[in-house]
């Protein structure tokens, strides 16, 4: 009989066991052992139960990746200089242990350090929700109204009075009001009831953001008739939720598998908290569709016309099917069904830049790019490289030649060149490599009236931006 002593919590920790719920427990049972055994003997005897009932086998990093599938072709050096970055970073990423499965699109680019999924990009992982694969702006989407056979010019000034882009929230006299039963979604919901999300759901509903987000006003090639295109996300309300689960999936990756890259971290998606976690992205996600279309509505209801149609579609999200959960990343889901809301005549929303047609196509559920299209045209160069394109030559005069045939307008007054038509992929390039890689067919072209974007500003998060660009500049 060895009784002379208790063990404690702490004892428990400084013998390497980690500290967890399960504590008291082990603590309770290496209390019970003391009377039989040495206080060593004790503590081997917990830390062996310890191991078996209360740790996981660590996942290292894959060296057997899922085959990389490239739907991207390069047709100059600065274009193989993009597709082989691509093609390094994918790989990388590829060598998380959750992934199955991995896709480049046509308008694919390099979007973080090395590892970082690109845009344009496809992950397949298994049991696992990675937030930095669906990316902080959750659920940046596109929307299509046809308003019918209305003067694209009247639409243009309508939707100007109603757009919000930027800095620019909107003030309390023309707040939109949010759906009450979605916010009680919200307050049910342990991610989305955080307080930071309820004020921006409330606040910023109406708001479109800025850097490529648009309001694109076109008539149909098809038709005759005038739409509206919308592009943004979830706004403070997805970046929020972002934070948090990126937080989450941190902590449970730290400990699963410390080799894996911070930027990959993962919830494990039959946990609680990934089962929170997807619900919440199903909730940011109907905020989103309630964004776009409550502006559309403004512009209709102004204009007295009726939504003759309208469709829509996610390009960053995360999708379950083959149960596996396929992250997109800048991609659109090309299958049918893949959201309870999917368009009827199975149509989705291709946008190229602001002086060309917006793309209506229907996807061909491509194996080769696990069953997406790409999202848009994408850039080959940062906003940086191209800015140096332009040098020597005016702001105004680069404005003036490349958006003469469109009523391009910054909500700021200021031109944002890294918007203009030439900072992104040659939109001729990337609607062949759809056609010829077969990943989706053009069923109507919206053909460009005008453009409204956010424009140059003086947020802080630019000249956060500006201010790194100088130092690397510099160093
Ligand atoms: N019709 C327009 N298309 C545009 C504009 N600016 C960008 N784009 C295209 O949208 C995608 C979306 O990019 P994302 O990664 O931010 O989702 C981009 O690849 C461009 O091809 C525009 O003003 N009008
Ligand atoms: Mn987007």
């Amino acid at each position: 009989m060895f009784m002379t002593e208790v063990i404690t919590n702490r004892d428990l920790v400084e013998a390497g066991i980690p500290g967890g719920s399960y504590l008291p427990s082990l603590t309770a049972l290496g209390n019970r052992l003391l009377s039989e055994h040495s206080r060593e003997e004790v503590l081997r005897q917990v830390r062996d139960v310890y191991e078996a009932e209360h740790t996981v086998a660590r996942l290292p990093l894959q060296d057997d990746v899922p085959e990389l599938k490239i739907n991207l072709e390069a047709d100059n050096e600065m274009e193989q200089a993009n597709l082989e970055a691509c093609i390094a970073t994918m790989t990388e990423a590829a060598r998380t242990p959750t992934v199955r499965g991995v896709a480049i699109l046509p308008d694919a680019c390099p979007s973080g350090p090395k590892g970082t999924i690109t845009v344009g990009g496809v992950m397949a992982t298994e049991n696992a929700i990675h937030p930095g694969m669906h990316s902080a702006d959750i659920c940046c989407s596109m929307m299509a109204t046809n308003l019918g056979p209305v003067d694209p010019a009247l639409v243009m000034d309508t939707a100007f009075g109603h757009v919000r882009f930027g800095p620019l929230a909107r003030n309390t006299s023309d707040r939109l009001t949010p759906d009450p039963q979605l916010l009680r979604s919200f307050a049910n919901n342990p991610f989305m009831r955080a307080e930071k999300i309820l004020h921006n759901a409330k606040v910023q509903l109406g708001t479109q953001g800025d850097g490529n987000h648009f309001y694109f006003v076109g008539v149909s090639e098809k038709t005759g008739d005038t739409y509206v295109v919308s592009h943004h996300g979830s706004r403070g309300v997805g970046s929020h939720l972002y934070k948090l689960g990126m937080k989450e999936a941190m902590k449970y990756t730290q400990c699963r598998s410390p080799e894996t890259l911070p930027v990959n971290s993962w919830i494990e998606a039959d946990s609680q908290v990934g089962q929170d976690y997807w619900e919440a992205l199903q909730l940011a996600r109907l905020w989103t569709r309630f964004n776009h279309s409550a502006v559309h509505d403004l512009i209709a209801r102004d204009l007295g016309v009726d939504v003759r149609d309208r469709f829509w579609n996610e390009h960053n999200f995360v999708f379950r099917r083959h149960g596996l959960y396929y992250h997109a990343k800048g991609a659109t889901p090309a299958w049918e069904d893949f959201s309870d809301d999917h368009d009827r005549l199975g149509r989705t929303i291709i946008p190229l830049n602001m002086g060309q047609p917006v793309l209506i196509v229907k996807g061909s559920d491509s194996p080769g790019a696990l069953g997406f299209s790409p999202h848009g045209a994408g850039r080959n160069m940062t906003r940086k490289a191209h800015k140096a394109t332009l040098q020597g030559r005016s702001l105004e005069a680069v404005f003036a030649e490349e958006t003469a045939h469109i009523d391009a307008r910054f909500q700021s007054g200021r031109i944002d060149t890294s918007e203009l038509p030439s900072a992104y992929k040659k939109a001729e390039a990337v609607v062949d490599q759809i056609e010829r890689m077969a990943l989706a067919q053009v069923v109507d072209r919206i053909v460009p009236h005008g453009s409204i974007m956010a424009g140059e500003s003086d947020a802080p998060w630019k000249q956060r931006r500006q201010a790194r660009d100088r130092l690397s500049d510099e160093g």
